[in-house]
């Protein structure tokens, strides 16, 4: 199969982390930051992985995989492999003694999240393949990159193993509003995030994966499917995305709460209770037709509101504080973590009619902390695949080029061409 690549974007969750975990709603749009995987063909046995943005590159060769192994314990229902609620612990003991030389953490889970894909996804009769994936997202900083890779990577390896059509054909069937790709992505990549982190309720998956902006509910009761309400007229928010850079794991933040929860379940459950609330009002105010003026400060309470909570949960940290700290004394509008905190970014929610000036000198302040803005779009586009056919340029499908670009906007340059085409 000649090279393809394939794109998620990445989330922003505009209220409900960390309670999205458990089984209360949660509101998040698709960002323009994305992840890009190129796979193609190699002519040696081997599974290779450049992922230059965590500096792992690491290959197996295809014969030693335990792919006959595996297919015992793995369900399928019409010739396709069916998610579990928990990782299959028979396919995580073969993995295991695949990544026994992987030290890192960060390398680990990535590499565990790739072969339990491949083994339940893919085919060896698959011709062997590298894998590169590049992110114009921050990693780890709360934009939902780990969902978006595990997107990339579900939809390749589904791909190659024939369980989902390339996307032309979704196309046709959106018109029936039945997805059954997309709905195969989203489960398969819901399995990758637990991987990453063990607990995940599925909203940065699913928004990887649909795009768009959702009102997203995890259901708790084993084999019940989450409740996913696209909002449809999703209402221009004038945002601002900044990044303290100070690096964290999803994983942890999510299991402090949990420690949280365990300790104090009453105080807890009324805190994600609250969140609960907030999250429904935003909803409700977020899809009025004729949104206004005090739509918008409604919202900027909640976002506050939000904050405070996320706060008590213990996921803030003082580089987000300062963040808000900014924000609040030059009233450019209310701020709030994003994602699991504990570092990574923070969104503001703009008041109307700030000015230019007040907001340059909050970004100065914001980059002598040492911080990153962003600007950025929400709502966009989901999953998508870009193939190599005889008119494209050889040069966009050069991996060589691609594993080594050094900017963010060289690879947003390179791959926002036409021919991408969405499930
Ligand atoms: N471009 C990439 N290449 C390889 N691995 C990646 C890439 N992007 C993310 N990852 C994997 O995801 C991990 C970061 O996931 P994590 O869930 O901690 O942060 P996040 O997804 O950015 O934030 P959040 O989950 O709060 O939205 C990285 O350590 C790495 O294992
Ligand atoms: C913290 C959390 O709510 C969002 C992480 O982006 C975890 C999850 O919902 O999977
Ligand atoms: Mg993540």
């Amino acid at each position: 199969m000649a090279p393809f690549y394939i794109s998620a974007p990445g989330k922003v969750i505009l209220f409900g982390e960390h309670a999205a975990v458990y089984g209360k709603p949660a509101l998040a749009a698709a960002l323009s930051l994305r992840a890009y995987l190129l796979a193609t063909e190699t002519n040696d046995d081997s599974l290779r992985l450049e992922f230059p943005d965590i500096q792992l590159s690491h290959s197996w060769k295809l014969s030693e995989l335990p792919w006959e192994n595996a297919q015992a314990h793995i369900e399928r229902k019409n010739g396709k492999p069916v998610p579990t609620d928990e990782l299959n612990p028979e396919v995580i003991n073969l993995i295991g003694e695949f990544l026994g030389d992987i030290e890192s953490t960060a390398h680990y889970t990535t590499c565990l999240c790739f072969l339990y894909l491949y083994l339940h996804l893919c085919d060896p009769l698959v011709a062997s393949r590298s894998f590169c994936i590049r992110s114009t997202l921050p990693i780890g900083a709360g934009l939902g990159s780990s969902a978006s890779a595990a997107v990339c990577l579900t939809s390749t390896l589904a791909l190659l193993g024939g369980h989902i059509r390339s996307p032309q054909y979704s196309e046709k069937q959106r018109v029936s509003s039945e997805n059954p790709d997309a709905e195969f992505i989203d489960s398969w990549s819901l399995m990758g995030e637990k991987c990453f982190h063990g607990n995940p309720s599925g909203i940065d998956n699913a928004v990887a994966t649909h795009g768009g902006a959702v009102m997203y509910q995890r259901m708790l009761a084993p084999d019940m499917p989450s409740v996913r309400t696209a909002m449809r007229n999703f209402p221009p928010l004038e945002l601002l995305l900044t990044n303290t850079k100070v690096p964290r794991s999803t994983a942890e933040l999510v299991g402090g709460v949990a420690k949280v929860n365990t300790r104090h379940p009453k105080t807890a459950g009324s805190i994600l209770d609250a969140v609960s609330h907030l999250a429904t009002d935003a909803y409700h105010i977020m899809s009025h037709p004729s949104f206004a003026a005090e739509d918008r400060e409604s919202l900027r309470q909640l976002v506050n509101i939000n904050h405070g909570l996320l706060v008590a949960l213990g996921v803030s940290h003082p580089a987000l504080e300062k963040i808000k700290m900014i924000g609040d004394t030059n009233r450019i509008g209310a701020t709030k973590l994003t994602g699991a905190g504990g570092g990574g970014c923070a969104i503001t929610l703009l008041n109307d009619e700030v000015s230019h000036e007040v907001l340059e000198k909050v970004e100065n302040e914001f980059t002598q902390e040492g911080f990153e803005t962003f600007e950025a779009t929400l709502g966009g586009k989901g999953v998508g695949a870009l193939f190599c056919d005889n008119d494209s340029d050889p040069e966009v499908f050069s991996v060589e080029r691609f594993v080594n670009f050094s900017r963010r906007e060289d690879i947003k340059n390179a791959l926002e061409i036409d021919g991408w085409k969405y499930w």
